[in-house]
């Protein structure tokens, strides 16, 4: 069994992965910390598990991560991006984070985040963790970035038609979010009253360059917030090369995701196509596609959990391809082997 501990604890995610660690078969939870001085210390974890929030002062968690074999982060990208050359310096654990503090190039970081990122060597040596599609350096780097939400959802969807070169130009990615993606914080533009079904963060989300840095293609990307609490939909147009068939499209979906432990494919989406409820509380990722063959437009749609696939299952998963854990994840937080 590997101790894991996990810093964020007490936030959405660090919740789901309580979950996850707890009952996965490889793992042991041995520590989770919420911040220093966090008024969240002391309480329960999730129902079910034995044990209590820690304070996340420095000096324990550095005490824990010693002894640890797996660190993960639940925590705002900044304090990630400073925490991690600390944790280093303590461990040798593999760190999976599940912020944006180690998903893009250093000069990106002023613009997109507002900080100079202060740990530009692990920075170049952290890996994407987007799970069936970067494996090889997953296995092969201590330290992972875990993908944000609408990236996740995203990338997946466009990958196959981006690696199969059948792209023809500008994806056109819309993208509508439950609340529980803007973290666990007090917001006035998340209050109950506030929210109600919008466009926000046009032309300028900092997941638009994370999702054309790891698809390697420029896109548009408009984020809405939706008055539910928790998943994702991405609904994405894009033009693909003349003369591609729906056959072909059919056939590159099921070769990409036929046999993928948590990627569900919901086919022709004039029959039939991937929703919120169908995913929401589930680590999967369901993906639909629709050919206009006469235009050469092909319309994906792609749902996830924004906590789940889009974060904390997709951390897990990201461990078990580092140690080669052959398991699939199963709905309501289990595991099973592959
Ligand atoms: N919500 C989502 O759908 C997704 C979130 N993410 C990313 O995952 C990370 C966590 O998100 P989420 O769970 O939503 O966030 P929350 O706001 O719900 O929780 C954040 C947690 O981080 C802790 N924290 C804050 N600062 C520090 C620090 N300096 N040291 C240690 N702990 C600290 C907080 O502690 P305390 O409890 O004491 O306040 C809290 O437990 C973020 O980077 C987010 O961008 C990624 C994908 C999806
Ligand atoms: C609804 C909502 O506010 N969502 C968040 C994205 C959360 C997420 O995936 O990702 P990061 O880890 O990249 O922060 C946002 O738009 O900022």
């Amino acid at each position: 069994m590997l101790n894991t501990l996990i810093i964020g604890g007490a936030g959405y995610t660090g919740q789901e992965l309580c979950k996850l660690v707890t009952t996965h078969p490889q793992l042991k939870l041995t520590h989770v910390f919420a911040s220093a001085g966090s008024k969240n210390a002391g309480e329960p974890l999730p129902l079910g598990i034995t044990g209590q929030i820690q304070d996340g002062h420095p000096d324990a968690i550095m005490a824990a991560a010693h002894d640890a074999q797996v660190i993960l982060l639940a925590t705002p990208h900044e304090a990630s991006a400073a925490l991690v050359p600390q944790l280093r310096e303590h461990s040798d654990a593999l760190i999976v984070d599940l912020s944006g503090g180690f998903r893009l190039e250093a000069g990106a970081y002023p613009q997109w985040y507002g900080f100079e990122h202060p740990a530009k060597e692990l920075l170049a040596k952290a890996v994407y963790g987007l799970v069936g599609w970067n494996d090889k350096a997953i296995k092969g780097s201590k330290l992972i970035a875990a993908p944000g939400c609408y990236p996740t959802a995203t990338l997946l969807a466009l990958k196959p038609v981006m690696e199969a070169g059948l792209l023809a130009g500008l994806p056109i990615v819309n993208a509508v979010s439950g609340v529980s993606g803007a973290g666990k914080s007090n917001k006035p533009h998340t209050q109950f009253c506030e929210v109600s079904l919008a466009p926000y963060g046009v032309l300028g989300h900092r997941h638009q360059p994370e999702i054309a840095q790891h698809l390697g293609h420029d896109l548009v990307f408009t984020p809405h917030l939706g008055a539910f609490d928790r998943g994702i939909l991405a609904t994405i147009t894009v033009p693909v090369k003349a003369g591609t068939t729906q056959a072909q499209v059919d056939a590159l979906y099921q070769q990409c995701y036929g046999q993928h432990p948590s990627v569900h494919l919901s086919g022709d989406l004039r029959r039939q196509a991937p929703a919120i409820k169908n995913v929401a509380n589930t680590p999967y990722a369901q993906i639909g596609w629709a050919l206009d063959e006469a235009r050469n437009l092909l319309v994906l749609a792609s749902a996830i959990d924004n906590l789940l696939k889009g974060a904390a299952s997709q951390a897990i998963e990201c461990i078990n391809t580092h140690f080669d854990f052959k398991l699939r994840p199963l709905p309501g937080y289990g595991w099973e082997a592959l």
